[in-house]
């Protein structure tokens, strides 16, 4: 029996294990926090056991780090800590009340009492160890139970958090430890797009990406998962679902090759200034290090009289830094070009 199987039987229990995750943009509101209990209460009918793991509510961590630097540019980083991880618990709090008033059996979480245990590098911490049994306590007593995100404790007691944007590596972390069939990201586009698709009006849903590239991708600046939940996923080998909590959408699936894929050319692009009008560009390919798209990407901008300050090379990726006033227009018509409409993705 395969080593997540019989994760499951220990828990005493045959039917699927699933993590879901959403994010601060899902939970922003309480009208939104009682429609993702709707959400896990579909998903907990199905017959599932379910670990939720939440972000905080919109963008409070930005305002609970204000509050902080209004006292101090320098505050002392366990007490930073204790502060940024409060707005996790809110939200858990509030979305474990949420469960239990439409008659969902939960139990919300800290992470320190998820059994989270994270080194003691604060504000980047690592999760190094989950205390297992804290979590399938509660599922063998048919709980939903809600873990609050970006946040774990160390050896000795104290509180730490993993970086901004690490609820994702909560979510991801339980799901490969805990040897869950699958995990979602639940988040406010559907799904992983072929670019930033709040600044690429062309940009398109991508069906199905492979560890390796996501991973490069997230790291060139792909805002929708944390690239260190993709190194979780990868190592781990555990499919993510990367979907939208506001509209019914297949979403995308991160995980092995499926080895059927037509399209050989560029599925993502990114870019961002680094300073003034220098822009980092970068394409994410389908295979290892194909010169000749880089040679058409080069030819193209070329032909732009983008003059390129500097190039950097990964295996799936290429990135080009250039000075340029209109990117917006270049990154629309680079996207026409490298990711065509008719080809499968
Ligand atoms: N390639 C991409 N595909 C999808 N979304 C992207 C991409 N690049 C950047 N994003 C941005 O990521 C955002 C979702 O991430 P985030 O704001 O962290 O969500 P959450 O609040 O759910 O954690 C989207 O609103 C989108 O603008
Ligand atoms: N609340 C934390 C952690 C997090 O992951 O948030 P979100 O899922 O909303 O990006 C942050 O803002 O960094």
């Amino acid at each position: 029996m395969g080593k997540r199987k019989l994760e499951r039987w220990i828990g005493e229990k045959s039917m699927a294990l699933i993590v879901q995750k959403f994010g601060g943009t899902s939970v922003g509101t309480i009208e939104r926090i009682k429609h993702v209990a709707h959400l896990i209460k579909q998903q907990q009918e199905v017959g599932d056991q379910i670990v939720v793991v939440v972000s905080a509510m919109g963008h409070s961590t930005d305002s609970l780090e204000v509050m902080a630097k209004e006292i101090t540019t320098c505050p002392q980083q366990k007490a930073y800590d204790l502060l940024l991880s409060t707005g996790e618990q809110l939200s858990t709090a509030l979305l474990t009340i949420a469960l239990q008033e439409i008659g969902v059996q939960a139990i919300g979480l800290t992470g320190q009492q998820a059994g989270i245990v994270t080194t003691d590098k604060h504000g980047h911490a690592e999760i190094v160890e989950l205390q297992k049994e804290r979590i399938f306590h509660w599922l063998n007593q048919s709980k939903v139970v809600v873990v609050a995100g970006f946040q774990g404790v160390t050896i000795d007691g104290s509180i730490t958090t993993l970086g901004r944007g690490g609820s994702d590596i909560t979510a991801v972390a339980l799901g490969s430890l805990l040897h869950a069939e699958r995990c979602e990201i639940y988040t406010d586009v559907q799904g992983v797009y072929t670019a930033d698709p709040q600044l690429v009006s062309k940009a398109r849903l991508i069906k199905q990406i492979e560890y390796e590239q996501m991973l490069e991708y997230a790291q060139l600046g792909a805002q929708v998962i944390h690239p260190r939940a993709v190194q979780w996923a990868k190592s781990h080998q555990l499919p993510v679902l990367v979907r939208s909590s506001f509209e019914k959408s297949e979403g995308t699936l991160i995980g092995q090759s499926s080895g059927i894929n037509l399209n050989k050319g560029v599925i993502g692009l990114t870019y961002h200034a680094v300073e003034g009008k220098l822009f980092k560009l970068s394409f994410i390919r389908m295979e290892m290090n194909a010169l000749a798209i880089d040679q058409m990407i080069e030819q193209y901008l070329g032909e732009q009289k983008l003059h390129i300050k500097r190039k950097e090379c990964s295996p799936y990726s290429v990135s080009y830094y250039i000075a340029g006033s209109d990117i917006h227009t270049v990154i629309d018509n680079l996207h026409s070009i490298f990711i065509p409409s008719n080809v499968a993705i």
